[in-house]
């Protein structure tokens, strides 16, 4: 089943008052996400990927070009609050830098409140502390290590599995995962790759995961989109894009990744 629709998707930033500067961040993209299938959207820094997401997001308006969650139509049909508070659970967002999820004024424990807040259920009540041990427990942290601490008394390891639980108590169709373990001890990354992989397994979430490494899209995705000045030049499985890669950036980004097929460690 198809989930999230893209298409013609574009976004022109304009900037400067006198002489107007237009960027085409995203250049009439179309892609399709299905239920359960991971994504990767790779490119080089600047290709117009965090634009793409923050317009899935429903966080940026796009130019022009239509995007359809389940069918509906984000930017026309989600008009109130409450809405888009819904969409926000439906599709939600695991960023690059786990500590600016967080306000530092607040201990960790506030993320899941948040979550159980969306869910109808009372943080303090008992169903929402089982919720908590047992979303803890799925991401492999012990509560008397992580809950009542501050952000910064944690690893980003343990931040961004906290994030990862956030997820699994809202069990959202689709996550966006920008860059979600480039700021991660690499003794780590493998083990919180695994977290997605499980909510797909476990949930049929789908995932894109947006990454400029070439060699964890490889290993990740049932499918992978190579992004490039705006547009995507390369779509398939990852193997129709290493072996058969069409564009000539693709083949430049394929040959900058020396370990791709070296397995990647759980
Ligand atoms: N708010 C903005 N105003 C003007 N230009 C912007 C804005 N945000 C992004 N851009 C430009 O749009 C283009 C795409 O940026 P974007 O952040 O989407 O790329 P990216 O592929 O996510 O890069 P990175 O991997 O570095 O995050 C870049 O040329 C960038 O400079």
């Amino acid at each position: 089943m198809t989930l999230l629709e893209v298409r013609n998707l574009t976004k022109v930033y304009e900037s400067g008052f006198i002489r107007k500067r237009r960027i085409i961040a995203v250049n009439n993209i179309s892609f399709d996400i299905k239920e359960g299938e991971v994504v990767s959207l790779v490119g080089e820094s600047g290709s117009g990927k965090t634009t793409t997401a923050k317009m899935i997001l429903r966080l940026l308006p796009p130019t022009s070009g239509i995007i359809k969650f389940q069918g509906k139509d984000i930017w026309r049909d989600i008009k109130s609050k409450n809405e888009l508070k819904a969409y926000w659970k439906e599709v939600h967002a695991v960023f690059q830098d786990p500590y600016a999820s967080y306000n530092p004024f607040y201990t960790v424990d506030r993320v899941l409140n948040q979550a159980l807040n969306l869910l109808g259920i009372a943080p303090g009540s008992n169903e929402g502390k089982k919720l908590v041990r047992e979303a803890l427990s799925y991401v492999g942290l012990i509560p008397e290590d992580v809950l009542g601490k501050y952000p910064h008394q944690l690893s980003g390891g343990q931040r961004q599995r906290l994030m990862i639980a956030r997820c699994w108590l809202l069990k959202p169709k689709l996550i966006l995962a920008d860059e979600p373990v480039s700021m991660i001890d690499a003794s780590m990354r493998g083990a919180i790759i695994k977290l997605f992989m499980n909510l797909r397994d476990d949930y049929k979430t789908s995932t894109i995961f947006i990454t400029h490494d070439m060699g964890l899209a490889y290993y990740v995705s049932d499918r992978i989109m190579v992004m490039y000045k705006g547009k995507i030049v390369d779509i398939g499985s990852p193997d129709e894009v290493i072996k058969s890669p069409k564009h000539e950036y693709t083949k430049q980004l394929l040959d900058s990744v020396p370990t791709l097929y070296k397995k990647w460690q759980w």
